[in-house]
Formats: C-alpha cells, sequence, structure tokens
C-alpha cells in the first residue's frame, strides 16, 4: 500500500482564506447596533468575548468521513470497526463519532417492499430522485450533529455513487464552511470501500438477506432482490480515483484548515490500495492525530479486521465446514445447506458476467 503524504498550499494563500473568514465575521459583529447606555469598555468586554468564543468554536476540529462504496461492499460494517478502532486508540478515545446512513432515513419513511415492477423500485435508476432526497436528510442530519457539538466526526454512510451526489455534498460543505451561523469548520474525509472479490460479495449479500431491509422477509426474494439492486447499483457507480480527488482539493484548498484526505480500503485490506493525504499547512495537531490514525487504521486493517472476516468467507462456502459446524442440529444444517446452494444459484459465475461494468468498475479501482 503506498500513501501519499504532502504538505499543500502556500501559507500565504491560506492565510488570506482564513483572514478573509475572520473578517466577515468582524463584519457581522460590527453590524450589530452598538449600545450606548453601557460604559465603553463594557462594550469591548463583551466584544471581546463574542471574538474570543467564536474564534474558540471555529477553531475546534470537526470532520465528515463521506462513504463511497456500492451496496453490500462494507461500508456499515469498516465504519463499525473505525469507530471502535479510534475508542481503543490513545490519541483518539475522546473523539465523538456518529454515524447517519440513508438507509436508515429510507426505512423510517417506508418499509422496502421487495418490488414488482420499476416504479416501486427504489433502487432503479429511474427513481434516482427519490434516493437523493433520503440522502440529503441524512446528510443534513449529520452537519446538524456536528454543528451542535453532538459528536467530532459525523459518518455519512451511503453509496455516494455518482460524481453528482459527490460535488453536491463537497458544495454543500463548502457553503457550511463559509456561512456565519456555523460554528465549525468541518474537514471532509473521503472513504472508499470496495469490494470485487466474487467470494466475498456472495457471502456479504447473503448478510443483506437478515438485515433491517428483510427482517420480515423469505431468504430466496431478499437475496433476489439484494442481486437486482446491486446490478441498478453497476449501471450508474463511477469508482472514486485520483482525478476526482485533485478536482475536489482544487476546489477546496481556499475552504478548508486542515487539508483533504482519501482513504481506501480494498476486499478487506487484502488488495493494495492508496491513501492520499493531503495536509495544508494550518492542519491542527488533533487533525494530524486523526488523519494518522486513520492511516494506520486502513493500511493495517486486514490484519486488524479482514483477517477473521476472510477467514469467515472461506469457510462459509464450503459445505463440509457448515455440517460440522451444525454437529448437533441436524435440521438447522440441512436449512444452511439449502441457503448456500440457493445463494450459489443466484449469485453464480452467470451473475458476475452479466453484472454492468463488473470488470471495467474494479480494472479502475484496481490501477
Ligand atoms: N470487513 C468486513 N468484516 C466483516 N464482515 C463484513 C465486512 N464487509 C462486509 N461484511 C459482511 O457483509 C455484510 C454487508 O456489509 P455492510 O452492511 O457493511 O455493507 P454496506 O456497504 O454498508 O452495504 P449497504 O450499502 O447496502 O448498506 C455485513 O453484514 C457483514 O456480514
Ligand atoms: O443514495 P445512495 O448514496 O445510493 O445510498 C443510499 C442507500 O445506501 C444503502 O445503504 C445501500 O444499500 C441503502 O440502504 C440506502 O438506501
Amino acid at each position: 500500500m503506498t500513501n501519499e503524504i504532502t504538505t499543500v498550499g502556500s501559507e500565504l494563500q491560506l492565510s488570506a482564506t482564513t483572514s478573509r473568514r475572520i473578517n466577515s465575521s468582524l463584519e457581522s459583529l460590527f453590524s450589530h447596533p452598538i449600545s450606548t447606555s453601557s460604559h465603553p469598555n463594557d462594550e469591548y468586554e463583551s466584544l471581546m468575548h463574542k471574538l474570543t468564543s467564536m474564534s474558540s468554536t471555529r477553531d475546534v476540529s470537526k470532520y465528515m468521513i463521506i462513504l463511497i462504496g456500492l451496496p453490500a461492499a462494507g461500508k456499515s460494517t469498516v465504519s463499525g470497526h473505525l469507530i471502535k478502532f479510534l475508542k481503543e486508540t490513545n490519541t483518539t478515545l475522546n473523539i465523538r463519532c456518529q454515524m447517519f446512513n440513508a438507509g436508515d432515513v429510507r426505512r423510517k419513511e417506508k418499509t422496502l417492499q421487495i418490488a414488482q415492477d420499476e416504479t416501486e423500485d427504489i433502487f432503479d435508476p429511474k427513481n434516482s430522485d427519490r434516493r437523493e432526497e433520503f440522502a440529503k436528510v441524512a446528510f443534513n442530519s449529520a452537519l446538524d450533529a456536528l454543528n451542535n457539538d453532538k459528536c467530532d466526526i459525523s459518518i455519512f454512510d451511503a453509496t455516494n455513487s455518482t460524481k453528482q451526489r459527490r460535488k453536491y455534498l463537497f458544495n454543500e460543505l463548502r457553503s457550511f464552511n463559509h456561512s456565519l451561523n456555523s460554528k465549525f469548520v468541518i474537514s471532509p474525509i473521503v472513504m472508499h470501500i470496495t469490494c470485487s472479490d466474487k467470494k466475498f460479495v456472495r457471502y456479504n449479500v447473503h448478510h443483506k438477506a437478515f438485515n433491517a431491509d428483510y427482517f420480515d422477509k423469505q431468504y430466496e426474494s431478499s437475496i433476489k432482490d439484494f442481486a437486482r439492486r446491486l446490478t441498478h447499483y453497476y449501471t450508474q457507480f463511477v469508482p472514486y480515483t485520483e482525478d476526482e480527488f485533485d478536482h475536489m482539493h482544487s476546489n477546496c484548498l481556499y475552504d478548508n484548515h486542515h487539508g483533504i484526505f482519501y482513504f481506501h480500503i480494498a476486499n478487506a485490506g487484502s488488495t493494495a490500495t492508496t491513501n492520499i493525504i493531503k495536509y495544508s499547512n494550518m492542519a491542527s495537531y488533533d487533525t494530524v492525530k486523526l488523519i494518522t490514525a486513520l492511516d494506520h487504521f486502513t493500511t493495517n486493517y486486514a490484519a486488524m479486521f479482514g483477517k477473521q472476516y476472510i477467514s469467515k468467507v472461506k469457510s462459509f462456502t464450503q459445505f463440509s465446514k457448515v455440517i460440522s459446524s451444525n454437529h448437533y442440529n441436524f435440521s438447522n444444517a440441512l436449512k444452511e445447506l439449502s441457503r448456500l446452494k440457493l445463494l450459489r444459484s443466484v449469485i453464480d459465475d452467470n451473475y458476475f458476467k452479466k453484472l454492468p461494468r463488473f470488470y471495467e468498475i474494479n480494472r479502475i479501482l484496481e490501477e
């Protein structure tokens, strides 16, 4: 895994940005009518107090982790591992993390019905406008939680599979950072979670059949529905590349105190990837501590968490292991074997062959 760490942006450019922000804040302070009844010293004291509290809150580091990845790639699971890791690491144990899942917003609105046709199918690209609405609700909650100091890192958990969506998110963060109503400056951190190994995909889809979308559905209809969902996503998913990062970097440099960061975990850490870490000259000590921890987490993910998962995937596909792990429960063994057979017939080689752009997308990711 090759990681790129640089410091970017001249101090002059960045301090110009900061002073622009402080100047506009000052303007707002002075635009309030100044009371003539109080003593001039009181006025001064109160102004200084306001300034001190303003600069101290706006200087506290807040971050939004924007996840990118196809359904069942492992985004939520890896995020859970990340939260655990940060809690158990000395330098980051006080950082408060919260997850915001676009799927949870969708589920609150309506229990997922297995679609009979495309008009009902929320994952059909034809219905992407509705999905955008759910994602916006989750994203705004993630922003609010940071602004109201409910957490220090919010993890925005959605597939964020199009460039258009990502552009929208970065622009929103940019406007947030410029707004005088914002109490903090938020730095975006992109985390790409990808899964191209067919055995992993099969295992993950199997586990999706037991998630909140399908709690009241039959196994067969659940995996078929999820397989269709994945197919829809393959028609629209655009992998996040270094070009997009560079574009975001040149657009965000002036808005961001701390820098721009990109992390990638592929196949639970078993495939080599590249992290890109570009600090600005004004990155805080807290930011460096967090980014160092994230770099360690992603670089060592396979050893810390991936290994166990990979060994489970290996034994999952072996009929003999299913039988031996259900040694005392014959009917359970039969049930699991029939599910496995079904899964293998739905998510078979032909399914992958027919997945739109499966090889193209994964080639880009592994370049
Ligand atoms: N790294 C991993 N470690 C352990 N289990 C994993 C891992 N990645 C995926 N899985 C398994 O695959 C299932 C699906 O993963 P997960 O729900 O995290 O994917 P996701 O990308 O968040 O999916 P979605 O976008 O559909 O919400 C999990 O329930 C888990 O069983
Ligand atoms: O709108 P996006 O970015 O595709 O993400 C939303 C979807 O992501 C998922 O977590 C992927 O399965 C769904 O539960 C959710 O509806």
